[in-house]
């Protein structure tokens, strides 16, 4: 069970990850042996009630923060064994991550905000670029607006912006569509679904089940572990998994 064909950008073997349980503090059991495998060129959806894991897992399958027991593997690269230098390359040229929380700098416009990644990296910046996928996230006109000016919604976009301009094999997203109406949920979804339609991958975390099915498979969790592994899901089988699960 849990596992897909084809070539694998993300691998978790048996994943925990607890929290607390020194210096007196209580510890917490948030993953519970998660296995899966996430194909090269698909998109995966994590879905599931709030507080299950789900944001956990995908910072221990990005790298950002290290499992308790178990392995990841990123990209062919086994993140037991990853050197700090070695995960910040991958970052630079290869994976992305959309925060929920954004993480954008707000001394900085929309547009340097985009290119910052590759400016810090010393790479030439193509502002014109950043305008373009701007403007596919439609935000044709904010592209020189002090983020700090921008709406929670206007920021999430940017941030993707910022992680696609680099067009990286391997996207991590945190609810993309947390703060979006529908037409702009409809933009960033399409364009993450086009990101894994030309052969890169991409792993989202959604509250959204309508988000969810244009994903090709469907992480359903509850309580630290993955229950259903759906493919070509609808929304009402999704539905189903989860009352299925809080029965
Ligand atoms: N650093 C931490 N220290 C202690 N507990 C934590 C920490 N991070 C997360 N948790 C706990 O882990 C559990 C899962 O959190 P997580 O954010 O992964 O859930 P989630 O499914 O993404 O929730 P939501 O849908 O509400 O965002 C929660 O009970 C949370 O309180």
């Amino acid at each position: 069970m849990h596992e897909f064909q084809g070539q694998a950008a993300v691998v978790a073997h048996a994943v925990e990850k607890s929290f607390g349980g020194r210096r007196g503090l209580p510890q917490v059991d948030v993953l519970r042996g998660v296995s899966f495998t996430v194909p090269t060129g698909s998109m995966v959806s994590i879905v599931g009630p709030s507080g299950c894991g789900k944001s956990t897992l995908l910072f221990c399958l990005a790298g950002l923060d290290p499992v308790t027991a178990g392995n990841v593997q990123l990209l062919g690269n086994d993140l037991s064994t990853l050197r700090p230098g070695a995960l910040a390359r991958l970052y630079r040229d290869r994976v992305g991550f959309v925060f929920q929380s954004y993480n954008l700098v707000s001394a900085l416009n929309a547009r340097e905000n985009v290119v910052l990644p590759k400016r810090l990296a010393g790479h030439r910046v193509d502002l014109d670029h950043a305008d373009a996928v701007l403007t596919g996230l439609g935000l044709a006109d904010r592209t020189r607006t002090g983020v700090n000016r921008l709406s929670n919604g206007e920021q999430q976009r940017v941030a993707l912006a910022r992680v696609l301009a680099n067009a990286p094999e391997l996207v991590f997203a945190d609810e993309p569509t947390g703060a979006l109406d529908s037409a702009a949920s409809r933009l960033v979804l399409g364009k993450l679904r086009e990101h894994a339609n030309s052969g890169r991958t991409v792993v989202m975390v959604t509250h959204d089940l309508d988000a969810a099915t244009l994903a090709d498979h469907v992480l359903v969790m509850r309580d630290g572990i993955v229950t259903h592994m759906l493919t070509g899901a609808s929304s009402a089988q999704i539905l189903k998994a989860m009352e299925g699960n809080a029965a």
